[in-house]
């Protein structure tokens, strides 16, 4: 509890007060689209790794030839960045010092995005991160992945992938990314860990493979979905 605690007053900063009560409001709401969700016999693989692991590069192959639906937490959280008003101007600043969005903000995207979706295998690509993403998760949405994707590489190679990935995103600078990689190796692989007591977790070492990694994943997909 104490360390989800620090963990949220460090992503969102006291002057977030406001902000995070107009969000936990509407987080209510979007319970209303979890419980739909739960009625269309939804499938959910979670996609994890570090940084330019190669998470949305896996995600685009495997909504490409399975059927999936892909919602990335990273591009849903950019395109808010850009609505009027405080919370588009707070979650600029968060991306660009490579910290977290309050859960509660990242939950209700994917939530609204999913009560949207008419396809029933879903892909979550870069959530949860941390241990309070995955508690207000569990509590707000109750759905449970089948299985989780986690797709490794060294840093260095992830490195010089995202400083040459040429997107125009902002955080890709040295700066930002170091926080980043730093960010992922304290809080999220701790969650993957918890994920791996209770659901499968298929590890892939993406780093010498200049290829797209669909060829390993049908039996898993076959199994689970
Ligand atoms: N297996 C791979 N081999 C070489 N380059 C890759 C591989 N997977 C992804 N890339 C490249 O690395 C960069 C980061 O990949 P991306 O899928 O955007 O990562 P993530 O979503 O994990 O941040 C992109 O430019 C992508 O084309
Ligand atoms: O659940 C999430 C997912 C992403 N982010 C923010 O969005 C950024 C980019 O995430 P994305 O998954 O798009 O890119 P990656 O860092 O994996 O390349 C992260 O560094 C965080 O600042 C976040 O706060 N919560």
């Amino acid at each position: 509890m104490a360390s989800s605690t620090t963990t949220r007053n460090k992503a969102a900063g006291p002057q977030d007060l406001e902000v995070r009560c107009a969000i936990v409001l509407e987080t209510i709401s979007s319970a209303a689209a979890t419980s739909e969700a739960q009625s269309k016999n939804l499938k959910l693989v979670f996609v994890t790794g570090g940084p330019g692991s190669g998470k949305g590069t896996q995600c685009n192959k495997i909504v490409e030839h399975f059927g999936f639906e892909h919602l990335s937490a990273g591009e849903l959280l950019r395109a808010e960045q850009n609505s009027d008003g405080e919370i588009g101007k707070m979650i600029k600043g968060l991306i660009n010092e490579g910290k977290l969005v309050p859960s509660e903000m990242t939950v209700k995207l994917i939530l609204n995005a999913m009560s949207k979706c008419s396809n029933n295998k879903i892909l979550i690509d870069g959530f949860p991160r941390n241990d309070e993403n995955r508690e207000v998760w569990d509590r707000v949405a109750g759905l449970k992945p089948e299985f989780i994707i986690f797709i490794t590489s060294s840093e260095e190679v992830m490195q010089n992938r995202l400083l040459s990935r040429n997107e125009g995103r902002d955080d890709d600078n040295l700066e930002t990314i170091r926080k980043r990689f730093k960010l992922f190796n304290e809080q999220t692989l701790p969650v993957i860990k918890h994920y791996e007591s209770i659901a499968a977790v298929q590890k892939v070492n993406l780093q010498n493979l200049n290829i797209w990694y669909t060829f390993g994943f049908p039996q898993l997909l076959n199994l689970y979905c």
